[in-house]
Parts: structure tokens; sequence; C-alpha cells
């Protein structure tokens, strides 16, 4: 689906809000005057009505969505492959920010695309676009259980990669790397099909070294508040390579260092999203900490890209995927100013515990074996993901003026 398509969309939604905002508005108007006139019982008769009115609009909405999924909805156009290359493939994840957009270069590419998830962080209108699809499938479902499905490819995604999201249920984090990622590689060993595992920078811990490489075996608080993350990552590499080597399943493992772009939820808790919508909002930048840590920044259709040229290769060692040029968070903070302007101040906050100090990856092995590097530089990223943002925070706006409305009533 084009960005212009997604933008018309999203355009329309806002209308309908701001449709319904003034309507409700003039209901509301209308109440107050009646209310000088009439009698208790008929501003309650009229609110009751009102009530039933929003519960019958409910019951309009849920009938329109299940009749929008009968009707398959024109979606992008899609090459036909034939039967030698046209694959079946499993995203688990499918419909969280990175899964959704790997999803969307696939169905692209012409293949046959089953979205897992569970949409703990996951959203559905993230992938709505190809609801109807023929080569489309999505399926609720947490791969802490096991999952029977015929594939040639699995790229195992699934978990919430938010700190404060991870971090939010940790036992559920550690079972999810734990357990999803063994029910996702036998069913790799069971279907023969390539598995990729989503392991993340996190596997470093608050390294040491410096930039990292992928011989660095890190440096873990395993007791600490991101170790459900770091450690089930680890775990998850570890249970990757037993697999492979005993059961012969045919792995890659990339280790996707901090990564941004539009889809990421408004309350993600990530500092792109942060930084981003507080400076839309005239809020204050919280930087945690100094301010002297640094991270570097990937925009996702690179990530993308790396993803799939790794699943294509035959490199089965673990390989980082980030983008090599580094920030210090105060200067980060500095750019998402400048970039959006508007009133906001740069303020200092309490430092997150067993935060990393210094990241940023060595990505020889993803030039030398995969012919990758990043192709989106910071500002421009920034510039689709503020672009992206600002629509985000205009449709909370008016989701918020018309729930005040409601209120009101
Ligand atoms: O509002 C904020 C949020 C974050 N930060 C800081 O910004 C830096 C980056 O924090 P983020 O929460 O975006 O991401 P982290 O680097 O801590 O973790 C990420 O690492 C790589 C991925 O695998 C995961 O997406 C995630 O775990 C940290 O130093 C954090 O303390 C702020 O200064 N202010």
């Amino acid at each position: 689906m084009s960005d212009q398509v997604i933008r018309k969309a999203k355009r329309r939604t806002i209308l309908e809000l701001e449709l319904e905002l003034e309507l409700e508005q003039l209901v509301g108007s209308t109440m107050t005057t009646k209310d000088y006139d009439c009698s208790i019982e008929s501003t309650c008769l009229l609110k009751k009505e009102l009530e039933d009115a929003v519960l019958r609009i409910g019951e309009l909405e849920e009938k329109l969505y299940n009749l929008e999924i009968r009707n398959p909805r024109k979606c992008s156009e899609v090459p036909s492959l034939n039967y030698l290359k046209k694959k079946r493939i499993l995203v688990t994840g499918g419909a969280g920010f990175v899964g959704s957009h790997l999803v969307d270069a696939l169905m692209l590419q012409g293949h046959e695309v089953i979205v897992v998830d569970n949409f703990f962080t996951g959203q559905r209108k993230n992938v709505e676009q190809w609801i109807g699809h023929k080569n489309f499938e999505l399926i609720r479902h947490d791969i802490v259980h096991p999952l029977f499905v015929e594939v040639d490819q699995i790229y195992h995604l699934a978990c919430p990669a938010s700190p404060p999201h991870y971090m939010h249920n940790p036992v559920k984090t550690v079972k999810t790397n734990i357990l999803g990622t063994i029910n996702m590689l036998g069913l790799a060993r069971r279907v023969n099909a390539t598995f990729l595992l989503a392991s993340t920078s996190e596997v470093y811990g608050d390294p040491d070294e410096h930039p990292q490489s992928e011989t660095y075996w890190g440096h873990v608080n395993p007791i600490g508040p991101r170790a459900c993350y770091d450690e089930g990552k680890r775990a998850a590499e570890t249970l990757t390579y037993a697999y492979a080597n005993r059961e012969k399943v045919n792995v890659r493992v990339a280790r996707i260092f901090n990564t941004y772009g539009p889809r990421m939820h408004m309350n993600d808790g990530r500092v792109v999203s942060n930084f981003t919508v507080q400076a839309l909002q005239d809020q204050d930048l919280t930087v945690y900490g100094s301010g002297n840590q640094t991270r570097s920044f990937l925009y996702v259709s690179d990530l993308i890209s790396g993803l799939i040229a790794l699943m294509e290769s035959c490199y089965t060692a673990p390989i980082n995927i980030g983008n090599p040029t580094e920030y210090t968070l105060n200067d980060f903070a500095v750019i998402i100013k400048q970039l959006i302007g508007g009133k906001s101040q740069i303020v200092h906050v309490e430092e997150a515990e067993d935060d990393p100090q210094r990241r940023k990856p060595d990505i020889t092995r993803a030039n030398q074996y995969l012919k990758w590097e990043p192709s989106v530089s910071l500002h421009e990223g920034l510039q689709k993901t503020i672009e992206y943002f600002k629509e985000e925070v205009n449709l909370f706006n008016l989701q918020i003026s018309k729930s005040a409305s409601c209120t009101s009533l």
C-alpha cells in the first residue's frame, strides 16, 4: 500500500472524527438549551437515547468491520510468482512495528505471508491493508503455544522490543523468547523451513567493547531489569544454534540495533517516539540521566532490506544490522528539537537502570557477506517519522476532545 493511500485513509479518519465531534457538540449545545426548558426526566431521557445511539453506532461499526473482512479490499498490486519462486512465509510478530514493514516487503515481492501475532504490542491496523488479499493470512495466536502451519521460511520477530514494554511482564518476556523460540524452531524442523531469529544489540548488554562486533560476548546483568529481554534473546540465540547443530535446522540470526520509523506506537516508550511526540506536543524532551550515553539509529526500511538479504543468504552466524553513525542522547534531543521546532525544552530526568552507555554496531560482516549497509540518512528518516507522528498526534487529540465531549454530556 502506498504512503499516499495510507495518508488518504488517515485523512479520512481524521475528517470522520471531526464530523463526529461537531455533531456531538451540536447535540450537546441542543441539550444545554433544552435543559433550561425541560424537566430533569426529559434530560435523562435524551441522555439515554444518546447512549443507545452510541451503542447502536458501535454495533454498526462492528458489522461494517465484518463486512470489510468478507469483501476483499483493494490491496496494492503484487507480482504473480511461479511456484518455484513463490514462498510461504511465516512472520511472528508480523503486526508489530518492524514485522508489518517486513510483511509489506514480502507481500510486494509476491510471496504468501502468514502473520501470527498476539496483539500485545502489535496492532491490526498495521497489516489491515492486506486483509482479504489471497496471499495473506492473519492469525491471532501466542507463540508460547505450538503452531502448526506449512511454510518455507520463518521470520521470528515476536517479542515486545521497547524497554518499558518488555519490563512490564518480565516472566512473559522470558517465556516468549524461550518457549516461543522453541515452538518456532520445532516448527522449522518439522516443515524444513529456514528460520531467522530477530535478535538484538541488547545481547551485548552495557558493552565494554566499542564498537560492538559479533565476536564480542557481551556484558549483561543477569538479574537486572533488562535481563528478561537481554538474557531472553541470548537464550533464544543459544536455542537457535542448538537446533542448527543437533537438528540441522537452517538458521539465520540478525542482531538488530536501535530502529525507528512510521508505525512506532505513540506510547512505544523508546527514545525516537518519546522525543518526537514530546516535541510535537510542546512538552519537554526527557533525557534519561546525563545524556552522554550513545545510540545509533537505523531507519526501518534499511532494517527490512537487511533482514531479507540475510534470509536469502547462506550466512548462518550472527550478524549485526544497524547504523554505525553514533549520537549522544543530548545531541539527538537537539536534532529532534531543531527539526520540529516549538516551545519544548530539553530536560534531564532520572537515569534508567542498567542503561547501556555506548552502542554502535560494527557492520563489517553485513557489508562483506550481505553487501548491506544503511542507505537512509538520519535526517531523511526522521522527516518521514515526524510526518507519521504528526498525523498520530492529530488523531489522538481529536479522540481526546471527542471523549471529553462525550463525558460532559
Ligand atoms: O524518553 C527517553 C527514552 C529513552 N532515553 C534514552 O535513550 C536511549 C535509547 O533508549 P531506547 O528505549 O530507545 O532503546 P534502548 O537502546 O534502551 O533499547 C533498545 O535497544 C535495541 C533494541 O533491540 C530494542 O528496541 C530496545 O531494547 C537510552 O539511553 C535511554 O535511556 C531517553 O533519554 N529518553
